[in-house]
């Protein structure tokens, strides 16, 4: 059964079993010291031109920490683009390379720039620097998690999704 939370609460987990009360803030530190991701998120298979994605198993409230991006902090820009998260710092450019498979969610976590429900934040625990992603708004049971990777990028999917848009404009305009 679902437990009703307030808004900002940290979820209440089986494994960690704490009940106190944390801010999406808090609760990020939590997990990232935990090297864990929160129970409610689970991986499931998109479909073939997707792949894999995440969705919630629990609902998640708005503001609420959802994963960490974990990889490992390059300076130089990583082979592998699908995996590669560009944080800069300063005028110094750094990625994150998650390309290799780690357990972890958030390297799983797809694209929507049109209406993502997630956005990706960097935060300091411990002197060091995490890749989070908190909910931009509430997120029901079963809802993929996804957050824009970026604006002015003309990533294939996009291009693809736009084609289809303007096909379909096309046939609507001419039946
Ligand atoms: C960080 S990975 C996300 C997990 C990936 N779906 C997988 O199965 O490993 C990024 C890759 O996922 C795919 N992807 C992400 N968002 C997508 C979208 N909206 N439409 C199609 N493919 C997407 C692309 O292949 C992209 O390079």
């Amino acid at each position: 059964m679902a437990t009703k939370r307030r808004k900002g609460e940290c979820h209440k987990e089986t494994t960690v079993r704490r009940l106190k009360r944390m801010s999406p803030m808090k609760c990020a530190e939590e997990f990232i010291k935990l090297k864990r991701d929160p129970s409610f998120l689970e991986k499931f298979w998109v479909n073939d031109v997707v792949g894999w994605g995440v969705k919630a198993k629990e609902q998640i409230r708005r503001g609420d920490f959802v994963a960490e991006y974990v990889g490992l902090l390059c300076s130089s820009e990583p082979e592998d683009g699908d995996f590669k998260f560009e944080i800069s710092s300063g005028k110094k450019k750094m990625w994150l390379d998650a390309s290799v498979e780690n357990g972890t969610h958030g390297r799983l976590i797809n694209d929507d720039h049109i209406a993502p429900n997630t956005t990706p934040k960097l935060i300091t625990v411990d002197k060091t620097r995490h890749l989070c992603f908190f909910a931009l708004r509430d997120i029901c049971v079963g809802e993929e998690i996804r957050y824009n990777y970026g604006h002015g990028i003309d990533f294939p999917w996009r291009l693809k999704m736009e084609m289809i848009q303007w096909t379909t404009d096309l046939l609507v305009l001419n039946p």
